[in-house]
């Protein structure tokens, strides 16, 4: 049994991790903090959790995460990367939910977080916690960056392509929806209900954030380096609560079987599923499960493949991610805890 402690016990992801560990035999809940509800019980606030913490939250200036094995960062950017190192100073590990320690260009990151980072030693030793591609590092990691749901989705998709020679890798192109979750538990105009629901739209297309993680991330895999990527990303709020559909297209310049190609690539990995010729994978197909599930297209025989990602941005794209990174950091199995199956309809 290890102690877990969550800072940001009172956001979307940060409830979903309490929901999630609620169910995984080797951790106990030791800390919650929220500066908001300081001295509110867990189960008072989301009865959905009643019987299973015992807890209340505590205002995270206490100091209650001292003696956790693992610290879950659930907060906006900017906090963990104070706070961590006196915690790994402490002996716990950490995951990351926010986007401090996602990238190795620190020159890059401060240019899109608009912020002078305040833990450089620690951005560079970070993990990136993709465990499709950085399994065997997140094992021995003291620090991961869990990655953006947008970029866990895309990333997903797109992996198999970049780590070949079949497709024009610089003209990839990924379109990303996600659901009103995705901007966390906030006032803002934009994610109010009669502003999301019965709408549809694009937003950051100038820029968004998780493109330069993106494409730093892939163009350091193997399989791809030497080769300069380039992509457009167009990432979209649609009316739904949770989830992602990753839409990316790709011109084809080798020939290949590519449904065999990506089920060779994701063969034996617990969380990504290649579906059967054909599909058209649906958002809830996945809601509340760490699975990503991928469809491979040739649309009308031409240049271009088609291959479509879904997942859910709070599971895969956030909380069930960051168990499964505790789950290797831990040697845990890897699916403990988090092999929930979707909910229809
Ligand atoms: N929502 C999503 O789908 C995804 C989110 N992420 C990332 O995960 C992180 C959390 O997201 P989400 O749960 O949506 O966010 P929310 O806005 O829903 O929640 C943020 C949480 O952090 C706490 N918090 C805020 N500021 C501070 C602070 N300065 N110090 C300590 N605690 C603080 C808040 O509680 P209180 O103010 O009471 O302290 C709250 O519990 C973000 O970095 C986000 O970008 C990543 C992938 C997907
Ligand atoms: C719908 C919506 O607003 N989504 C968020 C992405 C959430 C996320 O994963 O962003 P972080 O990099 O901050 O962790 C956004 O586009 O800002």
């Amino acid at each position: 049994m290890i102690k877990v402690g969550i800072v940001g016990g009172t956001g979307y992801t940060g409830v979903e991790l309490l929901r999630l560990l609620a169910a995984h035999p080797q951790v106990e809940v030791t800390a919650i903090t929220s500066r908001s509800e300081a001295g509110t019980p867990v189960a008072k606030m989301f009865p959905s959790l009643r019987g299973r913490y015992d807890i209340a939250f505590t205002d995270p200036a206490k100091s209650p995460l001292s003696g956790c094995d693992v610290v879950f960062f659930a907060t906006p950017n900017g906090v963990a990367m104070s706070q961590a190192r006196a915690l790994l100073e402490g002996g716990a590990r950490i995951v990351d939910f926010s986007a401090d320690f996602r990238m190795k260009d620190r020159a890059t990151w401060e240019k899109w977080y608009k912020v002078t980072h305040a833990s450089p030693e620690l951005f560079e030793q970070a993990v990136y916690g993709l465990p499709e591609i950085n399994r065997e590092r997140i094992r021995k990691a003291r620090l991961v960056a869990n990655p953006g749901c947008y970029a866990t989705a895309i990333q997903l998709a797109l992996l198999p392509l970049v780590e070949s020679e079949f497709v024009d890798h610089a003209h990839l192109i990924a379109d990303g929806k996600s659901g009103v979750s995705g901007a966390g538990r906030k006032m803002e105009l934009g994610i109010m209900y009669a502003e999301a629901t019965d709408n549809f739209k694009a937003y950051a297309v100038h820029g968004h954030r998780h493109h330069p993680e993106i494409l730093e991330s892939l163009q350091s895999l193997e399989g791809a380096s030497g080769r300069k990527l380039g992509l457009t990303f167009v990432p979209h709020l649609t009316p739904m609560v949770r989830g992602i559909l990753a839409t990316v297209y790709a011109r084809i310049t080798r020939e290949t079987d590519f449904q065999a190609l990506f089920e060779k690539r994701f063969k034996g990995e617990p969380f990504v599923d290649v579906l059967p010729p054909g599909s058209e994978p649906e958002t809830r197909w996945v809601r509340g499960t760490n699975h990503c599930r991928i469809a491979v297209h040739r649309p009308m025989d031409g240049d271009t493949l088609v291959v479509l990602a879904v997942e859910d941005n709070l599971v895969k794209g956030a909380a069930g991610q960051a168990i499964q990174n505790m789950n290797l950091m831990f040697g845990f199995p890897e699916t403990q805890g988090i092999d929930q199956v979707a909910l229809l309809p």
